[in-house]
C-alpha cells in the first residue's frame, strides 16, 4: 500500500508539486546566492614597503597610493564594502591610532575620494600601532590597562569616522569597549557611523595577516579560547549588542560556525564570518567558495575575505558564462 502511494507521487508532477511545491521554492528564495556583493574585500594597508619582500604565508598587503585602483578594480567586481586594516608607526603608548594623518585616515581617504558609493568598514584596534603588537596597552604592573584602551579604542573610532568610515570595528575584545565607541561617536555627530565588533576565538589562522603586518603579538588575553564553550562566545556577541553594536564579525569563519548557528537563533543583527588570512591562503578559490556557501547557508549575511577579489571575478566569470551561452541559444 505505502509502496503503491510512493509510485503514484514519483509518477506524477502536479502530485509532486503540491506535495513538495512550495516547500521547494521557499527553501530556495530565503538562501542568499554567493554573489560579489555578498562579499566584503579585505584591504591591508601599510606604507613601508606594501607588497615588496612579502614573507612566506603573508597575505597581500597594499600602500595609500594603490587603493584609488584597488577600489576601482573592487567596484567593477560588484564588491560593495571593503574592511580596512592598517599598521603604522608603532610605539609604547599606540600615539599613531587616533592622529588624523596616519594610514588608517589616510587610506579611508583614499578610498572614499573616488566617490564610487564604496562602503568603508575598518578595523579600530592597538596591534597596528603598539610596539608590542598586542591590541591593549599595557599598565606599570604588567597587566592590561583595559580603562586606557578602551579610550583609546574611542579615540580611534572618532579620528575613523572623521576620515568617512562607515562602520567601525573594535577588535579588542576588551568588555565596554564597544560602549565607549558609540558614545564617543554620538558625542561627536557620528550617529550614523555604525559598529561592528569582531568575535575573535583565538587560532592559528591569523598567522598570515600577522606577517603581512609585521604584528608579533606576545598574548592575546580577551580572545575566546578555542577550547571554551560555545554558549560562552554566544554571551559574550550578546554582551557586545547590548552595548550597541550594529552587527557582528566573527573570527575565523571556517572555525566558529558553531557561534555563527547559535547566534543566528539568538540575535537579528547582520553577522559576518570572517574567512582569515590562514584560510585564505591555505584553500584554492573553489574551495573558499565552498566554504562561503555553508557560511550563508548557516546565516552569515556577508562573508569578510581576502580572497573578495579573486572569488568575485570568477563569480563574474561564470555569470557572464551563462549569459554568453543564453545569447547563443538564442
Ligand atoms: N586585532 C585582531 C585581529 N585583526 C585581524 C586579525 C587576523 C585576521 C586574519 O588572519 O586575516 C586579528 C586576530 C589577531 O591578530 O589575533
Amino acid at each position: 500500500m505505502r509502496g503503491e502511494r510512493l509510485t503514484l507521487i514519483r509518477s506524477s508532477p502536479v502530485l509532486q508539486q503540491l506535495l513538495y511545491g512550495s516547500e521547494v521554492t521557499m527553501v530556495k528564495e530565503s538562501l542568499p546566492r554567493l554573489s560579489a556583493d555578498r562579499l566584503v574585500m579585505v584591504v591591508l594597508v601599510r606604507e613601508d614597503g606594501g607588497d615588496a619582500g612579502r614573507p612566506p604565508g603573508a597575505v597581500p598587503t597594499y600602500t595609500l597610493d594603490q587603493l584609488p585602483s584597488v577600489t576601482a578594480r573592487a567596484h567593477q567586481a560588484g564588491i560593495t564594502a571593503l574592511k580596512v586594516f592598517t599598521t603604522d608607526r608603532r610605539d609604547a603608548s599606540a600615539a599613531g591610532a587616533a592622529a588624523s594623518g596616519s594610514v588608517m585616515p589616510r587610506a579611508i581617504r583614499a578610498i572614499k575620494s573616488m566617490r564610487l558609493g564604496v562602503q568603508v568598514m575598518t578595523e579600530t584596534c592597538l596591534c597596528g600601532y603598539l610596539s608590542t603588537g598586542d591590541c591593549h596597552l599595557t599598565a606599570p604592573n604588567g597587566q592590561p590597562d583595559q580603562a586606557a584602551t578602551i579610550a583609546a579604542l574611542a579615540h580611534q573610532a572618532v579620528t575613523q569616522a572623521k576620515a568617512g568610515a562607515d562602520v567601525v570595528g573594535p577588535a579588542a575584545m576588551i568588555p565596554g569597549s564597544i560602549a565607549a565607541c558609540r558614545s564617543a561617536l554620538d558625542s561627536t555627530g557620528f550617529h550614523r557611523v555604525r559598529i561592528m565588533p569582531h568575535l575573535i576565538v583565538d587560532s592559528r589562522l591569523y598567522g598570515g595577516y600577522r606577517a603581512a603586518m609585521g604584528i608579533r603579538p606576545q598574548n592575546r588575553p580577551f580572545q575566546l579560547p578555542a577550547s571554551g564553550r560555545t554558549a560562552t562566545a554566544v554571551e559574550r556577541g550578546l554582551m557586545m549588542l547590548s552595548e550597541g553594536a550594529d552587527s557582528l564579525l566573527i573570527e575565523p569563519a571556517l572555525f566558529s560556525t558553531d557561534i555563527l548557528c547559535a547566534l543566528h537563533a539568538r540575535a537579528s543583527v547582520p553577522l559576518l564570518p570572517f574567512s582569515v588570512s590562514g584560510e585564505c591562503t591555505t584553500l584554492p578559490p573553489e574551495l573558499l567558495a565552498e566554504e562561503y556557501a555553508m557560511l550563508l547557508r548557516a546565516g552569515a549575511s556577508r562573508v569578510v575575505s581576502h580572497a573578495a577579489l579573486t572569488l568575485a571575478a570568477t563569480l563574474g566569470e561564470a555569470s557572464s558564462t551563462v549569459s554568453t551561452s543564453r545569447k547563443t541559444l538564442t
